[in-house]
């Protein structure tokens, strides 16, 4: 716990119509819906499905089935909350709670016919396909006569705006969800390639978000990275199993290699460095525990701090990554960055589009510029992003 965590609110979801609420009273419903509407789920996981919504809008939250394989591990992360509302214990804790209920009710981790189905894997499959996606991999063939500088800023900030198209903030936002008026509230991008010399023999360590439409671009920076002697290793975490809907699991980095390759030009270019890659260990996926669990960074454990102790630089993509970085508390926007990533073992950075309440490192004046603007609307709306480092 940092010195003055007891000075910011945890953010809960108890206080009816704020974004924490909306997630827990309206997006899961709607997500365990499209799950339903998915799959052709037999009469067991339907129940299981009807139990879940039930008890997460009206009951209290219960231990896993004992014979789960994480039952334990769950029985220590949840001492003080089970026997609560899920609305009145920590909207980080509920909401990844939630999503290991969900994967209990479809039968995800038992063994079975339904074992290791992916419940999401229909709305990820269909975001490698779009119209879009063909165009933002196309639009590479014109990157490469640009300088390198100029190529690296440009696929740094594809990365950051992939960040926009998560699915689960879809649901709620209907549709695309992002408005056109798309802005960057800090920029500390020149610190962060500063962190990047070429020719150095680093690691870097970037902890994915979304699949599909993010995923893309976040591999196409690492085979810049790759390629361009910024980095001589990349560490890719993802998810060990399906998580907030888009969350990238190692088949879905494979299935953006695959679509990588089977693409044209520069990106199909870059799908085979970054598959040969895999294959030599200069890209290593890991899926760590913890990736999953309900807790801020501040909690990790040691195999983790020395994973990120030991790389140039962490990048951080993502809100829900932001929120676990930070601690998910209503801290002032003007707070420091630096100061709430203090405890953090090496050089980090957040790549963020702005989609919940919690933020810190903006300018006093951009943060009045932004409420006089769009009141607090700009903190969960997905059309403002940062980049944000801590050297
Ligand atoms: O981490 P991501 O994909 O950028 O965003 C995750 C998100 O959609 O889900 C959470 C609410 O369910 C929030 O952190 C945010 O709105």
């Amino acid at each position: 716990m940092q010195p003055d965590d007891a000075e910011a609110p945890v953010i809960r979801g108890d206080e009816r119509g704020s974004f924490a609420w909306s997630v827990l009273a309206e997006r899961h419903p709607a997500l365990i819906q499209k799950v339903r509407d998915a799959f052709p789920y037999g009469p067991e996981q339907h129940r299981a499905l009807d139990a879940l919504l039930e008890h997460a809008a009206h009951g209290v939250i219960e231990p896993l089935p004992p014979g789960a394989h994480d039952a334990s591990q769950w029985q220590v992360w949840g001492r003080d909350h089970f026997g609560k509302s899920w609305f009145d214990v920590p909207f980080l804790w509920a909401e990844s709670y939630f999503y290991r209920r969900l994967l209990e009710a479809v039968g995800y981790f038992r063994p079975g016919p339904w074992q290791g189905i992916d419940p999401f894997r229909p709305f990820k499959q269909a975001e490698l396909h779009t119209a879009e996606a063909d165009a933002e991999l196309a639009a590479l063939d014109r990157l490469a006569p640009l300088p390198a500088d100029d190529q690296a800023q440009a696929l740094l900030l594809s990365s950051l705006w992939g960040n926009r198209a998560d699915l689960g903030f879809r649901i709620s936002a209907g549709g695309e969800g992002v408005a056109g008026d798309s802005r960057i509230v800090a920029d500390d991008s020149a610190l962060l390639w500063s962190l990047l010399t070429a020719g150095a023999p680093a690691s870097v360590c970037l902890v994915a978000d979304n699949a599909g439409r993010e995923l893309l671009p976040d591999l196409v920076l690492i085979d810049h990275l790759l390629r361009n002697r910024h980095a001589e290793r990349v560490i890719l975490h993802v998810k060990p199993y399906p998580y907030y809907v888009s969350d990238a699991t190692t088949s879905d980095v494979i299935d953006c290699l695959r679509r990588l390759r089977a693409a044209h030009g520069a990106a199909s270019e870059a799908g085979e460095r970054l598959w040969a890659a895999m294959t030599t260990d200069r890209l290593i996926v890991r899926a760590h525990a913890f990736s999953c669990a309900p807790l801020p960074y501040a909690d990790m454990p040691d195999d983790l701090r020395a994973d990120f102790g030991g790389a140039a630089v962490t990048l951080f993509k993502g809100d829900l990554n932001y929120r676990r970085l930070v601690g998910d508390r209503l801290w002032q926007p003007t707070d420091s960055f630096a100061g709430r990533t203090a405890y953090f073992p090496g050089p980090v950075a957040a790549l963020r589009t702005l989609k919940s309440d919690v933020v810190v490192g903006l300018d006093a004046s951009t943060e009045a510029a932004l409420v006089a603007e769009y009141e607090q609307k700009w903190r969960t709306s997905g059309t403002h992003a940062l980049i944000q480092v801590r050297r």
